[in-house]
C-alpha cells in the first residue's frame, strides 16, 4: 500500500528554486532514503510531506490526503524530526517527549505517569538511565537528540520522517535508532530517512529516492543502494576521489610537539592521562557516547577546564602557552569547530558573510590597523569556492542555507583563522560526502605544511586512510591509541567497547544495547 506519493513538486523562497521536479513513491512497511548533495532540497521536500511548508507546484499524498498544515499531518500519523532539534530547552525531559501528545488542554496523563513513560523510554532508546525531570538545556546533544525521537516514537506514528536523526548518535545509538525504525517498519508504518551517512543507509534502507539540485534523479532498489551507485547520481560531476594519506608520511615522532596534555583528568576520580600532538599529525578521537571523548576534545579547546592536569600549547619559539579559556587557545593558534552548530556554532541572527568574518576578521587588517573589509571578502569568496559552499546573497541570515552548508561555513571560518592546530568536534554531521572527501583533503593538505588536527567522530569509517592514529576514550580516559597501519572497523570496535583487539568473543548486539 502507497504511503507516500509525491509527483512533480516544485519549491522556491525568493530567488532560490529548492525544489524544480521532486517525485518520490513510498510504500507502507518500507524504510525509504532520501538522498542528495548539500542543499539538494531533501529537507524542503520532508518539510513539503509533513505539511510545515506548502508546494509551489506538483502533488502531495500522504495516506490519501494532503497535508494542509503540520497538524493536519499529525492526525494522518506523520511524525517528523527535522534536522535542528526543535526542543523547549528550558522544560523537562518529560514535559519535552509529550509536547503536543499530551499537551495542558488535552492531559490524560498526572506527572508522575508521564514522568515514568518518558523514563522508561528515554531509557530502552538510549541506553543509559536518564532521570525524566531534568531540564532540556543541561543535556548533552546525544541525549536531546534522543528526547527529540522519544517525542515522535511515543505516538505511534504511521509516517516516520527522520532528517538526520543519527548524526548526534554514536554507533551503539544508531543500532538502537535502526532496532526502533525495524520495529516500526515492521508495524506497517513508513519511515522516511535523510542521511548523508552511506554506511548506514545501505544496511537500512530499502529504497532511496536521490535527488540532485532539486530534481529527482533515480530510485534505487534495496540491492541498488550502494556508495558508487549513490555517488554517481547525486552529483553532475565524477565522483570525488577517495583521500589517501601521504605515504611519504611516517610516523612524525620527530617533528615538533605543539600541544600536551599532562596528567590530565577530565572528571574527579578518573585515571589521569597524557596526550601528544605533532606537528603535521592528524589525530582522531573516537568513543562511545559518555566515554570522555567529548570532554576532552572540549577541554583541549580551552572550552571546559579539566577536573586537574594541564593543556600546553607551544609557539614556533618553543614558548609554552597554557590554556585555561577558549581565548587562551585562539589567541595560542588553536581553531575549534563545534558539533552542535545551533548551541555553539552558528550566530542565527548574523549574515553568512557576517558568520564567516567573525574569527578570521583580525588576520585581515590595512597598514592602519583597520580591518581591510575588502580582502576579508576575497577570503570569504576563496572558502565558499574551495568548500563549495551553497550560498545565497552572503548578506542574508546564514539560517537560511541548508543545515550541512552553514556546517561548511563554519569549517571554513576554522580555516581562515590561520591556526596552527584545528580542533574539529565531529564536523562533518550533516555534510555530504563530496564534502567530506574535500574536508578531508583540506586537512591532509593543512597537515602537509606543519599545522596540526585533533578529529572527533561518531562515524568510525571516517578515520580510515585519513587519520595518523585514533586516540579511543572509555570511561572518561584515554584507552588506547592505534596508529593508522592498525586501524581496522573491529580494532576500532574492540577498543571502544574496552575489549582487546584479540579477544576471541565477537562483540554482542547486547553490548551495543
Ligand atoms: N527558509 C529558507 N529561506 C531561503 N532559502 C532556503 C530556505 N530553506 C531552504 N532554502 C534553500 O533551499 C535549498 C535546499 O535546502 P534544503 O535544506 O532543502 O537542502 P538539503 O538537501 O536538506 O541540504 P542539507 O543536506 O545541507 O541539509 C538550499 O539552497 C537552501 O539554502
Amino acid at each position: 500500500m502507497t504511503g507516500i506519493l509525491v509527483q512533480g513538486v516544485s519549491k522556491s523562497f525568493g530567488e532560490t528554486r529548492a525544489l524544480t521536479d521532486a517525485s518520490l513513491a513510498a510504500d507502507m512497511g518500507e524504510v525509504h532514503a532520501i538522498v542528495g548533495e548539500n542543499g539538494s532540497g531533501k529537507s524542503t521536500l520532508a518539510k513539503i510531506i509533513s505539511g510545515v511548508l506548502a508546494p509551489d507546484g506538483g502533488t502531495v499524498d500522504v495516506l490519501g490526503e494532503t497535508p494542509g498544515n503540520p497538524c493536519h499531518a499529525r492526525r494522518l500519523g506523520v511524525a517528523p524530526i527535522f534536522q535542528e532539534m526543535m526542543l523547549a530547552e528550558q522544560l523537562s525531559i518529560a514535559e519535552n517527549v509529550f509536547a503536543g501528545s499530551d499537551g495542558l488542554l488535552c492531559r490524560t496523563l498526572s506527572a508522575k505517569a508521564r514522568n515514568a513513560e518518558a523514563k522508561a523510554l528515554l531509557e530502552r532508546l538510549s541506553g543509559q538511565a536518564v532521570d525524566p525531570t531534568a531540564r532540556v538545556s543541561d543535556l548533552p546533544l546525544h541525549l536531546k537528540q534522543w528526547v527529540v525521537l522519544a517525542r515522535a516514537i511515543c505516538i505511534q506514528p504511521r509516517v516516520l520522517i527522520l532528517d538526520e536523526s543519527s548524526a548526534a548518535l554514536d554507533l551503539a545509538g544508531t543500532e538502537r535508532l535502526h532496532a526502533e525504525i525495524r520495529r516500526l517498519r515492521d508495524g506497517g508504518a513508513c519511515i522516511l530517512i535523510v542521511t548523508h551517512r552511506i554506511a548506514e543507509l545501505v544496511r537500512i534502507a530499502d529504497k532511496a529516492t536521490v535527488l540532485r539540485d532539486g530534481r529527482t534523479v533515480g530510485t534505487l532498489s534495496k540491492f541498488e543502494i550502494t556508495e558508487q551507485n549513490l555517488l554517481k547520481l547525486m552529483s553532475a560531476e565524477k565522483p570525488p576521489a577517495k583521500v589517501q594519506l601521504d605515504p611519504s608520511k611516517t610516523a612524525r615522532s620527530s617533528s615538533a610537539l605543539v600541544l600536551r596534555c599532562e596528567a590530565l583528568q577530565l572528571a574527579r576520580e578518573t585515571t589521569p592521562f597524557g596526550f601528544e600532538l605533532r606537528e603535521g599529525e592528524i589525530v582522531g578521537v573516537a568513543g562511545l557516547d559518555g566515554a570522555g571523548h567529548a570532554e576532552f576534545i572540549r577541554t583541549v579547546a580551552g572550552i571546559d577546564l579539566p577536573s586537574s592536569g594541564s593543556v600546553t600549547i607551544f609557539g614556533s619559539h618553543g614558548q609554552s602557552i597554557e590554556i585555561r579559556s577558549i581565548e587562551e587557545a585562539g589567541a595560542a593558534g588553536l581553531s575549534y569547530v563545534s558539533g552542535d552548530r545551533k548551541k555553539e556554532g552558528i550566530f542565527p541572527a548574523l549574515s553568512t558573510f557576517e558568520n564567516f568574518a567573525m574569527a578570521p576578521y583580525g588576520c585581515h587588517r590595512d597598514r592602519t590597523g583597520l580591518i581591510d573589509a575588502g580582502s576579508l571578502r576575497g577570503s570569504f569568496a576563496r572558502e565558499v569556492a574551495r568548500l563549495g559552499i551553497k550560498v545565497g546573497p552572503p548578506n542574508d541570515r546564514i539560517t537560511s542555507l541548508s543545515g550541512g552548508n552553514q556546517q561548511k561555513v563554519l569549517i571554513a571560518r576554522a580555516f581562515a583563522a590561520q591556526p596552527k592546530v584545528i580542533v574539529l568536534n565531529d564536523p562533518a554531521r550533516g555534510v555530504d560526502i563530496g564534502t567530506k572527501q574535500e574536508l578531508y583533503r583540506q586537512l591532509v593538505a593543512f597537515s602537509q605544511t606543519g599545522g596540526a588536527v585533533i578529529y572527533l567522530s561518531s562515524e568510525i569509517e571516517e578515520f580510515f586512510d585519513f587519520a595518523d592514529r585514533v586516540d579511543v576514550f572509555v570511561q572518561t580516559t584515554l584507552h588506547r591509541s592505534l596508529p593508522s597501519r592498525d586501524l581496522s572497523e573491529e580494532a576500532l570496535l574492540y577498543a571502544m567497547f574496552g575489549r582487546l583487539a584479540d579477544a576471541v568473543s565477537p562483540i554482542t548486539v547486547e553490548e551495543m544495547a
